[in-house]
């Protein structure tokens, strides 16, 4: 690895790692008299895999919702692909590029595999009812296209076996991959995870990461994700900020962190699955 600080790098496998994509500046969020996030910066460049730990409250699923626009923050500013983004609401987020996988998996339980990876390209449709009236054809076209990628993606993630059977009846580790697939769907230019291996057994854990090492390496795609699972996010990440009580007490690569006394004295005496 060189020059990490600065943007662009190449990490140790060889992948190019670009410019900043999205930049933390200060953030501060507070539920009442709650301090969630204490005055945190950090940014995340184009192609990595950026992970944020931390004990149990330490903040971690607040600072991925400030990220998602499903919180705004009182203080700080979110900086995404050069300019400064007002306070929005999350479709509005996600319409800038930014999908989003869930702790606890929300899909469409009676709908097929298809069906719910396809609700993946909505924030993509053009083609309005109205338009969809007086233009057929463009409909039309909008569709096949929807499909093709859908297609492509339900391919990339082996899922095609199951492409027709209703969410509800697969089994958990599938599920999250199905999430997987309709975040992916949405063609985001940020892809956030919220513990994209809890619950999940030994095996599903090896499968989820190989097909998060390919979706960044295959599509390109920058993902920042939340894990509890130590050993996963340093095989994955290329960067990892840590967090603790709201603060920020660890912020570089997998070693750089591993050897941070702070971030060691946080963990000590905590159990971490
Ligand atoms: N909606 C909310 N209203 C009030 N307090 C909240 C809310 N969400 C989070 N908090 C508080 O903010 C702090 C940070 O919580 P957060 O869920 O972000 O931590 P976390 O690191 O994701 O924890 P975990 O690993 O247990 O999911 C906690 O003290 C929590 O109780």
């Amino acid at each position: 690895m060189n020059d990490i600080s600065g943007g662009n790098y190449t990490t140790a496998d060889g992948r190019k790692i670009g410019s900043t994509l999205m930049e933390m500046k200060n953030i501060t969020l507070r539920f009442g008299g709650v301090i969630a996030i204490k005055d945190i910066s950090f940014d995340i460049h184009e192609g990595e895999i950026r992970a944020i730990i931390g004990p149990n409250g330490a903040g971690k699923s607040s600072m991925l919702n400030v990220v998602s626009g499903f919180y705004n923050p009182q203080e700080g500013e979110v900086w995404f692909r050069g300019s400064k983004r007002p306070p929005m609401k999350p479709y509005q987020v996600a319409q800038q590029g930014i999908a989003r996988t869930f702790q606890n998996i929300a899909l469409f339980e009676g709908m097929s595999v298809l069906d719910n990876v396809m609700t993946g390209r909505l924030t993509h449709m053009k083609a309005g009812l109205l338009s969809q009236m007086i233009w057929k054809g463009k409909a039309e076209k909008e569709e096949t296209e929807n499909r093709e990628l859908v297609e492509k993606i339900i391919d990339f993630l082996e899922i095609q076996a199951i492409r027709k059977t209703p969410v509800g009846r697969l089994p958990y580790g599938l599920k999250k991959r199905v999430e997987l697939a309709r975040a992916l769907a949405a063609e985001p230019k940020l892809l956030l995870l919220d513990e994209p291996m809890a619950g999940m057994n030994v095996e599903e854990k090896e499968d989820m990461s190989r097909f998060i090492l390919d979706v960044n390496d295959e599509f390109g795609t920058t993902i920042a994700l939340i894990e509890h699972d130590m050993g996963v996010v340093m095989d994955l990440s290329d960067r990892v900020v840590v967090m603790d009580y709201g603060k920020k007490i660890g912020d570089g690569t997998p070693d750089e962190v591993r050897n941070n006394q702070e971030v060691i004295d946080a963990y000590l005496g905590v159990a971490h699955d």
